[in-house]
């Protein structure tokens, strides 16, 4: 599209509906056939950002490059398309495809469901939608602990099959001959420690981790460890803030904390928790913020939708295609000849 074009029209549909992601009049038709990144460059860029395709994106380098200059990494999970899709365009500089999505995306009880085809298939779909983010893939449970050449294997296949630039396992210590492993094929790995859901039986449930001298020190030797492995930085989840700032400033690589406190060298939240994208009264883990209420958006939308549908206003005329008087009066003579 020429330059001219795109700012025609991202001048009219500025004033047209500054406020709609898609603009609903003039012009639906061009817009709804544009690209999604140039519709967004073109009728919704209020804070001037540009679109995720007009960024370069996030490498490794990049990523050594903010830690080094002491600036936070931001993290956000997406489990299909859509979600990526907001996560690249809002400017996050990892998008996580979790595991989590077991229970987010998949109904499932938790983590340990989830099959490694299953994360391929949202890894596929969440790398198709990102063009500027650093994509990492969780290994999901039973794909990597059996042995370093399984947990390489499956790492494999979440590169090439998943489409995403890199790959979590969680972990410590234990974990380190494997980190090596996957990483001396070339394939960057995030560590994760602390609260580790993959092992939620063998704590028993999501516990706060290196709450006391003992194991906040395994939590050091735990990193430490992924770190001489060769990962690029790690995720540290539910632990007390002073810890996860100590173990942070005994690193050289960043880590990105859950719950974690301040001091980490990054965050990371599970995006239908921070956008409110579920029923109200569910029960969220004390570390999460929630900053949007898309639950109660996606209600309204639908209800209005119903209501509408309901009492026969939608759809209105604007909404249904056209024909001639004379087409249509010769289609009722023809029924009516028909009869005859
Ligand atoms: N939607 C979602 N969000 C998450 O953050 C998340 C998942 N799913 N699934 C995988 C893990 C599980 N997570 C969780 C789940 C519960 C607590 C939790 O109940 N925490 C208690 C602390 C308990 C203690 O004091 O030891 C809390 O009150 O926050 C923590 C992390 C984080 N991950
Ligand atoms: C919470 C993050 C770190 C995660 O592992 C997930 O979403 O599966
Ligand atoms: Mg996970």
């Amino acid at each position: 599209m020429s330059r001219a074009l795109m700012n025609t029209l991202r001048t009219s549909s500025r004033i047209a509906c500054p406020q709609l992601p898609i603009c609903a009049s003039s012009p639906p038709l061009s817009h709804a056939l544009l690209p999604l990144a140039q519709v967004r460059w073109s009728s919704h860029s209020p804070l001037g950002t540009p679109p995720a395709s007009a960024r370069k994106p996030v490498t490794i380098n990049t990523l050594q490059s903010l830690y080094r200059k002491n600036e936070p990494i931001t993290m956000i999970t997406a489990h299909d398309f859509p979600s990526a899709h907001v996560a690249d365009h809002a400017g996050m500089d990892m998008i996580l495809v979790g595991d989590s999505l077991a229970m987010v995306a998949l109904g499932m009880e938790d983590t340990s469901e989830v099959l490694l085809e299953e994360m391929l298939l949202h890894c596929r779909s969440v790398a198709r939608a990102t063009k500027s983010a650093f994509t990492v893939g969780d290994l999901p449970m039973g794909t990597y602990e059996i042995a370093p050449e399984q947990a390489l294997e499956s790492s494999i296949r979440v590169i090439k099959e998943g489409r995403v630039k890199s790959i979590k396992l969680e972990g410590g210590k234990e974990m380190a001959p494997t980190i090596s492993k996957i990483t001396s094929a070339g394939i960057p790995v995030l560590g994760h420690i602390g609260l580790t859901p993959q092992r939620q039986n063998a704590l028993g449930g999501f516990r706060v981790q290196g709450k006391n001298t003992a194991s906040a020190l395994k939590l050091l030797e735990d990193a430490l460890a992924v770190q001489e492995a060769g990962a690029f930085g790690m995720v540290l989840e539910a632990i007390p803030a002073e810890v996860a700032a100590l173990v942070t400033k005994k690193l050289s690589i960043p880590t990105i904390g859950i719950g974690a406190g301040n001091g980490c060298s990054g965050q990371v939240l599970v995006q239908v928790d921070m956008s409110g994208n579920f029923p109200p009264g569910r029960f969220l883990p004390k570390f999460v913020k929630q900053y949007g209420d898309v639950w109660s958006e996606s209600m309204r939308a639908i209800q209005a939708y119903k209501t509408e549908v309901k009492g026969r206003a939608y759809p209105a005329p604007e909404h249904t295609y056209p024909m001639s008087k004379e087409e249509f009066s010769e289609f009722e003579r023809l029924i009516e000849d028909k009869r005859a």
